[in-house]
């Protein structure tokens, strides 16, 4: 049976994947300079891990919503002039809802990024974009994600160059600068590995574990919150870095574990005194950063990559922790469980 880690050790072969078929003359993508993102769970986390690269290089504004919130309580701002819905499996019921709502009451375009191109939402969707990683058949999505948040990288690179806001150099240079980041990933799982080894005995006495992040690696910390609630099943939160501070800060205790995700960016040192503080009021501090080099409970993976790229890189060692703590606490992650769950609340079709 497939499980988890086989796909995290696919991604990079995927990703290569993705970026040499993806197809930037997608005409229905022209002038778009407002796009509204719907997406929950895991595709919400990658739609805010993608965001700051959408923007700065795509050119344009984000926003991003829950589509169940969205379908009851919200509604379009005029501004918008695409909207994209994102839901790996395409069986999300409140995705397919809120894309129904929209397309039934606005002249507005809508595309779907799935990896079913026959899965209910692409019947409600204006256009369809398939995520082009195959079909994931666990749960606990991992490849499905990195694949989400370059897919979404990708659109913003085709919306631009469709919206004549990029020339054909840049717009390569740009796919470079991906492949480059992709190549990087088989040797992040090695590294990962090697430092889970040395850190798996007291990660596995953790009571609480908590992730901050700060610009794109946010939805890298929201996304480790989905994917350690899912799989280790013990309390797991993701911070934005300045909002642990206002309240979260005051649960520490010498139980929690805290892993700061850390990029060479101007806020890097509010991050660094923060974990200064808070090293000596929990049980461990942990980074996780693109550095070359740092201290025993740094995992330094010594990427080059920009800030804005690295969220597709630094939620790859959560993944693997996710995995091997859940196995290491005996944790099936093959056997289902809340078995009757889909049935009876119906949020997924
Ligand atoms: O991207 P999708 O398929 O809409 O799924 C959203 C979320 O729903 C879940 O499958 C749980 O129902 C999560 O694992 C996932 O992140």
């Amino acid at each position: 049976m497939v499980s988890m880690l086989d796909y995290i050790y696919e991604e990079q072969v995927t990703l290569e994947k993705i970026i040499k078929e993806f197809d930037f003359n997608l005409p229905e993508l022209k002038d778009v300079t407002h796009c509204l993102i719907l997406a929950t769970g895991s595709s919400y986390n990658a739609s805010l891990a993608a965001k700051y690269y959408m923007e700065s290089t795509g050119d344009m504004y984000i926003d991003i919503q829950e589509p169940f919130d969205f379908l009851h309580y919200g509604k379009v701002d005029p501004k918008f002039d695409l909207v994209i819905a994102v839901s790996q499996s395409g069986k999300s019921t409140s995705t397919i809802h809120a894309v129904e709502k929209i397309t039934q009451f606005q002249k507005i375009k809508t595309i779907t990024l799935t990896s079913d191109s026959e899965s209910p939402i692409t019947k409600v969707a204006n256009h369809m974009l398939n995520l082009n990683m195959g079909m994931e058949k666990v749960g606990f999505v991992t490849k499905g994600y990195s694949a989400t948040v370059l897919n979404l990288m990708l659109l913003s690179l085709a919306i631009a160059s469709q919206s004549h806001r990029m020339d054909e150099k840049v717009l390569e240079k740009e796919k470079e600068n991906l492949c480059k980041a992709v190549y990087s990933i088989n040797k992040i799982i090695d590294k990962t590995a090697k430092f889970f080894e040395n850190k798996k005995a007291e990660l596995k006495e953790s009571n609480r574990f908590l992730a901050i992040g700060y610009g794109p690696n946010w939805g890298t910390a929201k996304e480790f919150e989905t994917k350690f609630t899912e799989t280790v099943r013990k309390p797991s939160q993701g911070f934005e870095l300045e909002a642990y501070m206002h309240g979260p800060y005051l649960e520490a205790n010498e139980t929690h574990s805290i892993f700061f995700v850390e990029t060479d960016s101007a806020i890097l040192s509010r991050s660094k005194a923060l974990r200064g503080y808070m090293e000596s009021h929990v049980k461990r501090c942990y980074v996780i950063s693109t550095q070359s080099a740092g201290g025993e409970d740094e995992l330094a993976l010594d990427l080059d990559v920009s800030e804005k790229i690295s969220p597709l890189l630094l939620v790859i060692p959560f993944q693997y922790f996710a995995y091997q703590i859940a196995t290491i606490q005996g944790i099936d992650l093959g056997q289902r469980i809340f078995d009757d769950f889909d049935q009876v609340l119906q949020s997924k079709i």
